[in-house]
């Protein structure tokens, strides 16, 4: 085997050994493989050659020694494959030059590159491809290895393999609307069974007899020969050169052998590509030049080095990103002046005093960070993100109070008009008394109530105001509007933050979100705000105990609810609908809600809330509840966000599968808000998928909001989390912010230190260029934001 082939299977056994999947001895494989590995490329480098031998003899007694020895050789035996092949990897770098033809320019049409022309260029466009540019940038979705061509007897079932057979019989059935093509090929001494659904141009290239060359992932079947599905085929012309070959997404008119043809005849394409990443940094993460790991993406010589080419592209996305966020940032702050708040934070320590109880470390950080942001030069852009309950609300109350005392008026808007309210009254009940005047704007105020309102707001006699949209309706003026605080950042998107903040010039803008996000997503959803947490929960609050409950058990949850009501406690229940619905077999809220305060729960006073009441309705609803003249409030999802009763310490939720992750845990954050002990009870049904019964176990296990977003992004990938691809979440071509997580932090390292070297980037031209050309768009978001 060639040298990369030994190093991928060194690689394979350490790892094997490491992880515990392999218990036997290391060196007889090794001593295979040793005696397996063709020589001829070490004739070429002396220094190769003695690296390897180092290599080998340093795992040579490793069997003999204990666990935590052999543990620490097995590491390092890995390191020192990782230098051979970043050895290896230069030598191949002198051959790139070889590989390329004549240079080419990214932005020229399609159909002038080389083999392509008119009719080609029509196919590569439905496949996105416009310029030489995009064609160099569609990455395979795989790679066809066939450095080694295995005997279809040796083939192990589930790795991808190369084979070669005569094509003994093939057919085509059609059934219920698919095509199936069938064929068997033999090598002499095995059989395989391949086949393809719905790719009729197939059969075009299928002759009986031929000898064709095979690509695929074998599956063993019960009976008969092992089968491929889908496997790339092509007949073989002549010797089958030892080589790794790309494979890419097509589209029918297009055989993956032309479309290698195009994309290598036009990867001179890379001789005009300019480093974006600065070669000092390239060097020292042990990344690839630009040039190198485009043109090894495409034609790699090992599997190492697409390894290594994935993550030098994707390290060039993330870094370009990052750049480019902090130099917008930048801008902003040299552009823009912002209020330049004078703040003793006399007034705020006299709320703070008042408070009956003390700030959590994470609050007292949190209200420093937003208060220098206040003082400075520049507008705060800040996000300020914190568990359910953590008391994110309080700290933008202080940091309202302070903008108070800096002469300038605050807006608080919230995405429900229960909500303000709510908020409104805290506020008013905890910042009268310090002699700041509050006021409410929501939508289902009477019209002469909000005229009133607005009046004040434009005459500076409301220093406070909390509302819904109805705060950047036109015709609502401030005086001198200096803080602006959007809760529940989800709610909005961006245009409607960016309605607020330019109510006032250059105003101080604070986001928050209960809904914690992955520090990833952060980083790339709200890279252009600065971001305080909330970690540590209030001083002894305790986890809301989580209990997924079979249907039949419902009494026994009735009597605990019994015995809580009687200590003063209330409870909620969650429904997935308002009322009966003849499309889906689901309990609803009404009758249930009839239910329980009919025949389980006479006398305690059972309420309904739902999204159809009107917010008068709801607003009153929600007042018996909190004074305790009604004791179970039967629900839909509407209490979702922010609802604050530290009394209630039961959460029911039926149907919880219809409920997305973050949504159950807002439902569960609304008890557990006191010292007293809460629960949070799903109840589940027979009919349940047992995907949602273990998406539900694995919920009912956490209990931060952060350890549920970090599942949530785990089971349901970025694109869908949150629904943030409409939040102006940047889409990347080749980086995945969840796998290449580490990656993207060091980029983000990285971009921060070149900015603070050369932050106008007089020094790093291209990467200028590139970040204005690729990124205008988000740039103009962020610049609004
Ligand atoms: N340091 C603290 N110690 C004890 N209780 C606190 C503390 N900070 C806030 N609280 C109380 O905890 C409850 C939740 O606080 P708050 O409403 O500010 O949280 P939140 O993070 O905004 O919650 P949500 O995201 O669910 O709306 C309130 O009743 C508040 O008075």
């Amino acid at each position: 085997m060639l040298l990369e082939q030994f190093l991928e299977e060194c690689e394979r056994l350490l790892e094997a050994h490491l992880s515990g999947k392999r218990e036997d001895n290391v060196l007889p494989e090794l001593k295979r493989f040793l005696s397996l590995l063709d020589r001829s490329e070490l004739s070429h480098f002396s220094s190769l050659g003695e690296y390897l031998s180092k290599f080998i003899s340093y795992l040579s007694r490793i069997d003999e020694f204990p666990h935590d020895r052999k543990v620490k050789r097995l590491k390092n035996g890995l390191e020192m494959i990782a230098k051979l092949r970043n050895f290896f990897l230069l030598h191949n770098s002198e051959e790139i030059e070889s590989l390329l033809g004549r240079p080419v320019s990214p932005s020229t049409p399609i159909k002038y590159a080389y083999s392509v022309g008119e009719a080609r260029s029509k196919i590569l466009k439905r496949m996105d491809i416009e310029t030489i540019g995009d064609l160099i940038q569609y990455f395979p979705r795989d790679y066809e290895d066939r450095r080694i061509i295995m005997p279809i007897s040796s083939i192990v079932p589930d790795r991808k393999v190369s084979v070669k057979g005569r094509l003994l019989n093939f057919s085509a059935k059609k059934a219920s609307g698919y095509t199936i093509i069938s064929a068997v090929v033999s090598d002499g001494f095995g059989q395989l069974l391949l086949k393809w659904f719905n790719q009729d141009y197939i059969i075009q290239k299928l002759r009986r007899d031929r000898e064709y060359l095979i690509h695929g992932l074998a599956k063993e079947t019960p009976f008969g020969p092992m089968e491929m599905n889908s496997p790339e085929i092509e007949e073989i012309q002549g010797e089958v050169p030892r080589e790794i070959l790309p494979v890419y997404s097509l589209t029918s008119g297009i055989s993956m052998k032309m479309m290698r043809k195009i994309v290598k005849r036009n990867l001179g394409l890379v001789r005009s590509l300019d480093d974006l990443v600065p070669s000092s940094i390239t060097t020292e993460r042990g990344l690839l030049p630009r040039k190198h790991a485009f043109t090894a993406i495409h034609f790699p010589k090992s599997l190492y080095e697409i390894r290594k080419a994935r993550e030098s592209l994707a390290y060039e996305e993330f870094f370009l990103f990052e750049t480019t966020i902090l130099f917008r940032k930048r801008q902003i702050r040299k552009e823009y002046q912002g209020l330049q708040k004078e703040i003793s934070g006399v007034l705020s320590k006299r709320l703070i005093e008042s408070l009956p109880f003390e700030l959590t470390k994470d609050q007292v950080t949190a209200f420093e960070e937003i208060r220098d942001d206040m003082r400075a030069a520049s507008p705060m852009n800040r996000l300020l993100q914190g568990d359910v309950g953590s008391g994110k609300t309080l700290v933008a109350e202080l940091a309202m109070v302070d903008n108070y005392e800096a002469g300038y008026q605050s807006a608080l808007m919230v995405p429900t008009s229960v909500l303000a309210m709510q908020h409104y009254e805290k506020i008013k009940r905890e910042l009268s008394p310090i002699g700041i005047e509050t006021g409410l704007l929501t939508g289902s105020l009477k019209k002469n109530e909000q005229d009133f309102v607005r009046m004040r707001l434009k005459k500076g006699e409301i220093d406070v105001v909390v509302g819904t949209h109805a705060l950047i309706q036109d015709g609502v003026e401030f005086k001198n509007l200096g803080l602006v605080v959007v809760d529940e950042q989800h709610r909005f998107g961006v245009k409607q933050r960016e309605t607020l903040t330019t109510k006032g010039k250059l105003l101080d803008s604070l986001v928050m979100t209960a809904t914690p996000i992955p520090r990833t997503l952060a980083l790339t959803v709200y890279g252009d705000l600065d971001i305080s947490t909330i970690l540590t929960l209030p001083k002894g609050r305790s986890p809301v105990r989580t209990i997924i409950l079979a249907r039949k058990r419902l009494k026994d949850l009735y009597s605990y609810i019994s015995d809580e009501l009687k200590m003063g406690h209330q409870a909620f229940f969650i429904y997935p609908l308002i009322e009966e619905s003849e499309q889906v077999d689901l309990k609803n809220a009404t009758d249930e809600a009839t239910k329980l305060r009919e025949e389980v729960f006479p006398g305690v006073g059972v309420e309904l809330l739902h999204g159809r009441l009107n917010d008068n309705e709801k607003q009153e609803i929600m007042q018996r509840f909190r004074s305790r003249q009604s004791m179970i409030l039967v629900s839909t999802t509407v209490v979702e966000v922010g609802i604050d009763i530290p009394t209630a310490t039961v959460m029911v939720i039926e149907h919880p599968e219809r409920f997305g992750m973050a949504q159950l845990h807002q439902l569960r954050g609304r008890v557990g808000r006191s010292n007293l002990k809460s629960i949070c009870v799903m109840v589940m049904n027979k009919a349940i998928s047992d995907d949602a019964l273990s998406r539900l176990r694995e919920f009912a296990s956490t209990s931060s909001g952060f350890d549920v977003a970090e599942l949530d992004l785990r089971l349901r990938g970025p694109g869908e989390f949150l629904g943030l691809r409409q939040h102006g979440m940047p889409q990347f071509l080749i980086g995945d912010i969840v796998n290449d997580r580490d990656l993207l932090f060091k980029a983000r390292e990285d971009a921060k230190q070149l900015m603070e070297e050369d932050p106008e980037l007089l020094e790093h031209g291209a990467l200028r260029i590139e970040m204005e050309r690729v990124y205008s768009e988000r740039a103009r978001l962020i610049e609004v934001g």
